[in-house]
């Protein structure tokens, strides 16, 4: 019996009603010239996680790439559910940051990661956001707010920190690892332990990108109910790893791999 973070419960079957708006659009602020591959890899998991649309903001150059690695992407800022920002790029980006300032001001729910977990303005955001550091991002995030902790502190008891930063933040925290885990108010969720496969550069980009979809894709039911953004956190953390367990089944993975296993596992239980 499916509970209440089975994935499959946040992708709900396309039907004769459906257009490419009513499923989830995904804009995303990531890659950069020396991080293309976040700026794709975030975007093929989108799309291999069911978006209906995907927009990318990213610059010109990276536009480019991403573009003729998936066609079906539309350039530019637009209509979108859930931005997906700081993949791949770095805090000193001036053009991005600007990009990522004015989404993180607006309402559009978020995913905030990597560099953008520097930008942001915490004080002004509102968003329903999840933020997916790692635990040297981490150790970052909670500067941002006075607090001074090392990488060993985080990795010690990382429960505590996920919850410190949700606390802090306002927001749903995703801690990376080995184990993950998801914090938001009073509340802390181990998940885990996840597919080592996913040790493997830029699989953080492809969980942002899947977590971008599951919360577009689900962006009228998380208007009225805030706390669905903790059980989308867990159920992304929970595909982005049977994706990569089912990837090493084929063959060795590299993050676009477990990106396309997203698309074959939900093809499989629908
Ligand atoms: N193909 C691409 O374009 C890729 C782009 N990437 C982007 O590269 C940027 C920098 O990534 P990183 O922060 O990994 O930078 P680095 O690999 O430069 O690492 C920076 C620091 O973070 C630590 N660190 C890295 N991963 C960690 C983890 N899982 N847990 C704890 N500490 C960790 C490292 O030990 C190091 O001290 C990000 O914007 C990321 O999105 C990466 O996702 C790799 C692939
Ligand atoms: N040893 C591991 N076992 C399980 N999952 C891991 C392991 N190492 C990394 N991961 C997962 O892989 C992803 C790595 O993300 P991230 O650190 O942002 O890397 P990158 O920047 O290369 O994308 C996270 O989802 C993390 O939970």
């Amino acid at each position: 019996m499916a509970n209440s973070f089975d994935p499959v419960r946040f992708f709900r079957p396309l039907g004769p009603a459906d257009d490419k708006y009513s499923h989830g659009v995904v804009g995303f602020v990531t890659g950069s010239a020396n991080y293309p591959g976040a700026g794709i890899l975030g975007v093929q998991s989108a799309i291999r996680a069911g978006a209906g649309l995907v927009r990318y903001w990213g610059n010109s150059e990276t536009a480019k790439l991403v573009v003729s690695a998936r066609p079906e992407v539309v350039l530019g800022n637009g209509r979108v559910d859930c931005w997906v920002l700081g993949s791949g790029v770095r805090p000193d980006d001036s053009e991005l940051a600007d990009r990522i300032l004015q989404l993180g001001s607006a309402q559009t729910p978020l995913v905030i990661d990597a560099g953008a977990l520097e930008i942001v303005d915490f004080s002004v955001l509102t968003a329903r956001t999840v933020l997916t550091p790692h635990a040297s991002e981490m150790v970052k995030l909670l500067a941002r707010f006075g607090e001074k902790y090392q990488r060993s502190d985080i990795d010690t008891d990382p429960a505590t920190f996920a919850l410190l930063a949700a606390n802090l933040t306002g927001q749903t925290v995703l801690l990376k690892g080995h184990q993950t885990f998801v914090a938001s108010d009073s509340q802390v969720q181990k998940v885990g332990p996840n597919s080592p496969h996913l040790a493997t550069a830029g699989s953080g980009d492809v969980l942002a990108g899947l977590l971008g979809a599951m919360i577009a894709r689900n962006a009228s039911a998380l208007a009225t109910d805030a706390g669905l953004l903790f059980d989308i956190a867990i159920a992304a953390v929970k595909l982005h790893s049977a994706a990569a367990t089912a990837a090493a089944a084929i063959k060795t993975v590299a993050a676009l791999d477990v990106a396309e296993q997203i698309g074959v596992l939900l093809a499989r239980s629908n």
